[in-house]
């Protein structure tokens, strides 16, 4: 900052002696042979226009680093953090400022890379791996196109991804090692985490053992505690967010882009509303059902269906979202745990609790959970399991997690689990990675359209329905 500072003293320095009245012989007349030519005045003038935009950008660099660590200052003053940690923290995030900055001062653009295949595909753009062309280094881009995220006001919610990527340096959260911008989009060199995504995982397997489970819901706990020590709130962690590593280890990733809102916006959603639902929730325990009932395989069947046109739809899958922030209530961090209680309801029932061919059914559902939160019987959930989906699965006041991450990790589904070693220890499904470009644990997308094209018949993930 310093020497940017001195930088723009110097520029100014020299501005002023540049602009000072040249002394005139008493005739008042430039002797004729040191006046600047015309042309040589234009480039002067054009030169000292490109200086102090250079210095002007450098400056809201360094003020806008300036604020970003004033803003995780305030954060940590006011979380529940030692000492010790706040310093670390602090540390990790001028290490990766520098580091930052470092690549930004390389003025990166788009053509620095080898565009290679396309993994994803999101609201506002896509996801594809590539190499950096001088260094070989092979990343994930995510490019999200400008006038799409103005038109439904994200700008704001995309500076703030950027900006805990570049806060948080964390294994459980997906690295950002640069971003940069063009006439059209926005990119994000992230590090390529070649083993999937949780969607892809669990459309393979139908569901997983409590075991296996216990596994990655621990991880996301982690991930999740990590954002909310820094003060984020999440609001849309869903499968399709928990990517992970070669080693198949958890990483939380796509902060700020809440389609959510698009939800809250519809009319008639409130509490109230308890009309049972053409499409039908599943009942375990033999009471109220709506109709027509369909069996736990059925129910499954029609969700793995669907979830990939959701997935890749402009306003996504509401399945995930906490009754508090569909219904603009004002929210906490504690909607995150509800998040997890639904995906770790998905991970041993095979679907999401609040299910329904319609979106808008679902969101109605989760609004009015308490009719609709079921444990289907074919499902053979533990005690302990249902314990702590129906902890997260609630209103906030009772909520698991309300008074802090170690509410939750101190649950008995938990017991035995060494939180400390979790990402040491060998990850419940071992991914099949045979190159650091190896995509075969994504889906395959077509390119030539605009509109997604994704095969559900391709990739190793893929899941057999058994007639
Ligand atoms: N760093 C990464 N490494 C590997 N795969 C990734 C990475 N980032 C994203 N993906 C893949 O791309 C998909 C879409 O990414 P992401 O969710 O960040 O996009 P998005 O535009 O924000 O979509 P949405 O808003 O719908 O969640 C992910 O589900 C994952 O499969």
């Amino acid at each position: 900052m310093d020497s940017a500072r001195s930088w723009f003293t110097k520029l100014q320095t020299r501005e002023k002696s540049i602009g000072k009245k040249k002394e005139l012989p008493p005739n008042g007349k430039e002797s004729g042979d040191d006046a600047p030519s015309s042309a040589t005045k234009q480039r002067v003038a054009a030169a000292k226009q490109y200086i102090e935009k250079h210095y002007k950008e450098q400056m809201k660099q360094v003020q806008d680093r300036k604020e970003r660590r004033c803003s995780l200052e305030k954060k940590l003053a006011d979380a529940d953090v030692s000492e010790e940690e706040v310093h670390n923290i602090l540390k990790q995030f001028e290490k990766k400022e520098t580091e930052y900055m470092r690549l930004q001062r390389h003025k990166m653009s788009v053509e620095d890379f080898d565009l290679l295949t396309m993994i994803g595909k999101g609201a506002f753009g896509e996801v594809r791996v590539c190499r950096e062309k001088t260094t070989g280094n092979v990343y994930a881009m995510k490019k999200l196109k400008k006038s799409e995220m103005l038109r439904r006001g994200q700008v704001e919610h995309v500076r703030a991804e950027r900006n805990l990527l570049a806060e948080v340096d964390h294994h459980c959260i997906v690295k950002l090692y640069c971003s940069f911008q063009d006439s059209e989009y926005l990119y994000l060199i992230m590090e390529y985490l070649p083993g999937g995504d949780m969607m892809t995982l669990l459309m393979r397997k139908d569901t997983l053992t409590e075991d296996e489970a216990r596994f990655y819901v621990g991880e996301t706990v982690l991930a999740i505690e990590a954002i909310h020590r820094h003060n984020y709130i999440h609001r849309d962690i869903k499968p399709d967010n928990l990517l992970l590593d070669k080693y198949g280890h958890l990483r939380l990733s796509d902060f700020g882009l809440c389609k959510p809102l698009d939800y809250s916006n519809f009319p008639d959603l409130n509490e109230k509303d308890v009309t049972p639902t053409k499409s039908s929730s599943v009942h375990g325990d033999g009471k109220q059902q709506s109709m027509p009932k369909r069996s736990q395989q059925e129910q499954l069947e029609h969700w793995q269906k669907n979830r990939r046109t959701l997935a890749y739809s402009t306003v996504g899958t509401p399945d995930y979202i906490a009754p508090e922030v569909l219904l603009k209530k004002g929210y906490g961090m504690e909607c995150d745990w509800w998040s997890l209680g639904a995906i770790m309801y998905e991970m041993l029932v095979g679907y999401p609790p609040f299910y329904s061919d319609e979106p808008m059914t679902t969101c109605r559902k989760i609004v009015n959970w308490r009719t609709h939160l079921k444990f289907p019987e074919e499902a053979r959930l533990t005690a302990d399991a249902k314990d702590l989906i129906s902890k997260l699965l609630c209103n906030v006041d009772q909520r698991l997690g309300t008074k802090g991450a170690e509410e939750i990790k101190g649950h008995p589904w938990f017991s035995g689990l060494e939180w400390d070693k979790l990402y040491e220890i060998e990850a419940a499904y071992l991914p099949q990675v045979t190159d650091e470009l190896d995509t075969q644990n994504f889906e395959k997308f077509e390119e030539s359209s605009d509109s997604v094209q994704c095969s559900a018949k391709t990739g190793p993930w893929r899941k057999v329905i058994i007639p």
